[in-house]
C-alpha cells in the first residue's frame, strides 16, 4: 500500500536537563513535497530532525518514515533516507570522490554504479575540478555540496537537510536548488530546516512552523501564509514577534555617547 505520508510523528518529546527542546509534537509530512521546517533559533528544528532520522533517541513518542518505525526498524528506514546533518561531520582525510565511493559502497551499490553516479553528481554540483582534493581542504559551500552528493547517491525516497544553504554562495545555492527541484519533481520528498523565510517561500510547497519546541502551523505555503503579505510576516505573527520593537532598549547604541 502506498502511504501518503513521508513522515509521521506522534507525541515526540526531548529534554536536555531542564530544557525542553521538543514538547510532544505531532507532525505528518506529505510524500512528494518540498517541505520546509521553519522556526527561530532554538525552536527545536535540529533536535526534531535528529530524532526523525534516527540520530537522537526521543524521550517519548514515535516516528515513522515511509511507513517504517525509525527506532524499531532502523535498517529499513536508513536505506530509504538521505541526511545532510547539522555540523556535517565528514571523513576529512578522504577526497571528495573517495567520500562518494565510500558512501556508495556502504549503501551496497555496485562499484560501477557508484562510479557513474559519483561522476554525474560531482559534475552537476560543480565539484569535478575538486574531486581529488581532500575534504578537509573544502570550503563551507563545497562541504555542503559533497555532503548533499553523499546523501543523494543511493537515490533515497526522503532527503533530510539541516540548513542546507547556510554558508553557501548564491551560485552554489542555485545549483543545490536545481538538483533538489529535479529530485522532488521525480516524486521524492525533501524536508529541510531553515530560518530564511524568502528561501522557504520560494522553494517549498509545504511548511511546518516550529517555535519553543512546539508545532505552531502546518500546511501548504498559502495555508500557512493566510492573509499575511509574506511568509516572513506570517511567521513573525505565529512565533509572537510581530510587534517587537527591536533595539528600543539599546538607547546607548550609535549616537554620540561612548
Ligand atoms: N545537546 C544538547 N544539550 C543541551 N541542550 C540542547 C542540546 N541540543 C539542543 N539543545 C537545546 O534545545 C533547544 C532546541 O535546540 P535546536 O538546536 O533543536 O534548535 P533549532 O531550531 O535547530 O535552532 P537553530 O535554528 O538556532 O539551529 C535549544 O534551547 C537548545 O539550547
Amino acid at each position: 500500500m502506498v502511504d501518503a505520508s513521508a513522515v509521521r510523528v506522534r507525541g515526540l518529546w526531548k529534554r536536555f536537563g531542564q530544557q525542553v527542546a521538543v514538547a510532544g509534537i505531532d507532525l505528518e509530512l506529505p510524500a512528494g513535497k518540498f517541505i520546509g521546517l521553519v522556526g527561530p533559533n532554538g525552536a527545536g528544528k535540529t533536535t526534531t530532525l535528529s530524532m526523525v532520522t534516527g540520530l537522537l533517541r526521543p524521550d517519548q513518542g514515535s516516528v515513522e518514515v515511509v511507513g517504517h518505525d525509525v527506532w524499531r526498524d532502523p535498517v529499513e528506514v536508513k536505506a530509504r533516507i538521505g541526511v545532510l546533518p547539522e555540523g556535517l561531520r565528514l571523513f576529512e582525510r578522504l577526497s571528495g570522490r573517495e567520500l562518494l565511493a565510500y558512501s556508495g559502497r556502504l549503501r551496497g551499490l555496485p562499484g560501477a554504479e557508484v562510479d557513474k553516479r559519483a561522476t554525474q553528481l560531482l559534475d552537476v554540483l560543480d565539484l569535478a575540478g575538486a574531486q581529488h582534493k581532500l575534504v578537509v581542504d573544502y570550503s563551507t559551500g563545497m562541504r555542503k555540496k559533497i555532503g548533499l552528493a553523499a546523501a543523494l547517491l543511493h537515490n533515497p525516497e526522503v532527503l533530510f537537510l539541516d540548513e542546507p544553504f547556510e554558508g553557501v554562495d548564491p551560485v552554489s545555492a542555485q545549483t543545490i536548488r536545481g538538483v533538489l527541484e529535479r529530485y522532488t519533481a521525480s516524486g521524492a520528498t525533501v524536508v529541510f530546516s531553515s530560518h530564511v523565510m524568502e528561501l522557504v517561500e520560494s522553494l517549498c510547497d509545504w511548511v511546518a512552523v516550529m517555535a519553543a519546541g512546539r508545532i505552531r502551523a502546518t500546511g501548504t505555503l498559502a495555508e500557512v501564509r493566510g492573509e499575511a503579505p509574506s511568509l516572513q510576516q506570517a511567521f513573525l505573527e505565529l512565533v509572537g514577534a510581530g510587534g517587537r520593537d527591536a533595539g528600543s532598549d539599546l538607547d546607548w547604541l550609535g549616537g554620540g555617547a561612548r
